[in-house]
């Protein structure tokens, strides 16, 4: 007997091969009219494929008497109504576990682009000002700066992990100090961002952080400092960074994420101190792969009676 399975957002090819051999799958994701195809499919359904992308709320849960398990392929859930899965015991997994290092090679070269000014310097060569103007101007150097991450998960102590080689000193904002992390907690994120040269956010995303970065933590951050955002576009109050990176008060920023994806703030396109990258930290074949078979094989060892792979609480 196969499971019936609701698919809210498709995982990649392989793994949806693997899914549709193994269950009845309803595509949610493909229906016209959702809430009918809810209404009709959802009483059967015992799991759900999804991703951070799809909004997983209460009201659908009510349709969903005989949901077991969730399986996101994002490590992000903010859009999952995790409450009202806690209150029916429905576990969710999630893959953190699959993607902190890709993600944190990213953060690492955003890191990089803002302090050594890789967005000017490649206009400056293509541009033939190299030429015409001489030697582009001296940068920086990042030994002995400061990162102060605001959240030290997973992503977070990938990052740390890459920045220390540099010769950077680490120290982290969060809920609370993490006793197996070798770096000083900092409970007052202004104070961090005071202390740090360049602050990069991988907190979870959600009502609870929004904002965190606000225009206070810009200001302490200040024009010699940079901004790097892998994290959600809601962390940074984005209105603020954009008018501190205009007018100098904020030395540079580098983004995944945004507010609007997948159109930002056209202010942010016509800004030099800015690096953009399009919410692509996980962008990897092997990554985006790995994140899939997560879904898969979390689901075989929920229906198989077996401990969940990377269960998200
Ligand atoms: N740019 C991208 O492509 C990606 C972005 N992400 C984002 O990065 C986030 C972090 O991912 P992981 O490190 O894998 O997750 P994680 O669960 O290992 O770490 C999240 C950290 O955020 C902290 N946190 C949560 N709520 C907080 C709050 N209200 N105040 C202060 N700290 C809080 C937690 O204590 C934890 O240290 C994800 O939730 C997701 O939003 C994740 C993967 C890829
Ligand atoms: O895993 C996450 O939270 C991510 O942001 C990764 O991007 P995706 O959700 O795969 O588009």
């Amino acid at each position: 007997m196969s499971e019936d399975i609701l698919v809210l957002y498709p995982a990649r090819p392989k793994a949806m091969e693997q899914l549709e051999a193994t269950y009845r799958l309803h595509r949610y994701d493909e229906a016209a009219d959702k809430e009918a195809f809810l209404a009709e499919h959802g009483s059967k359904c015992r799991g759900i494929v999804t991703n951070g992308h799809a909004s997983l709320t209460r009201e659908m849960l009510a349709h969903l008497p005989n949901l077991e398990i969730v399986a996101c392929s994002s490590a992000g859930f903010e859009t999952v109504d995790t409450a009202a899965l806690k209150e029916r015991g429905i576990p969710l997994t999630n893959t953190s576990d699959a993607l902190c290092d890709e993600v944190a090679d990213v953060a690492l070269m955003l890191i990089l682009a803002a302090r050594r000014d890789l967005v000017r310097a490649h206009r400056y060569v293509e541009s033939g000002d190299w030429g015409r103007k001489g030697m582009f101007p001296l940068l920086s150097t990042m030994k002995g700066k400061r990162l102060g991450m605001v959240g030290m998960g997973r992503i977070g102590q990938a990052i740390a992990a890459r920045c220390v080689p540099l010769g950077m000193e680490v120290a982290y904002f969060g809920r609370s100090a993490k006793p197996a992390v070798p770096h000083d907690f900092q409970p007052d994120i202004v104070e961090l961002a005071r202390w740090a040269d360049v602050m990069t956010v991988a907190v979870a995303g959600g009502p609870a952080t929004e904002k965190l970065v606000s225009a206070e933590v810009i200001e302490a951050l200040g024009p010699q400092g940079t901004l790097v955002n892998v994290a959600r576009g809601t962390v940074v109050d984005e209105a603020a960074m954009i008018a501190a990176l205009r007018d100098g008060r904020l030395g540079s920023a580098g983004l995944d994420v945004y507010l609007n994806e997948p159109d930002p703030d056209p202010a942010l396109t016509g800004l030099a101190n800015v690096t953009l990258y399009p919410h692509h930290a996980s962008g990897t074949v092997e990554t985006r792969d790995a994140m899939a078979q997560l879904v898969v094989d979390n689901l075989a060892a929920h229906f198989a009676g077996k401990p969940l792979l990377t269960p998200a609480w």
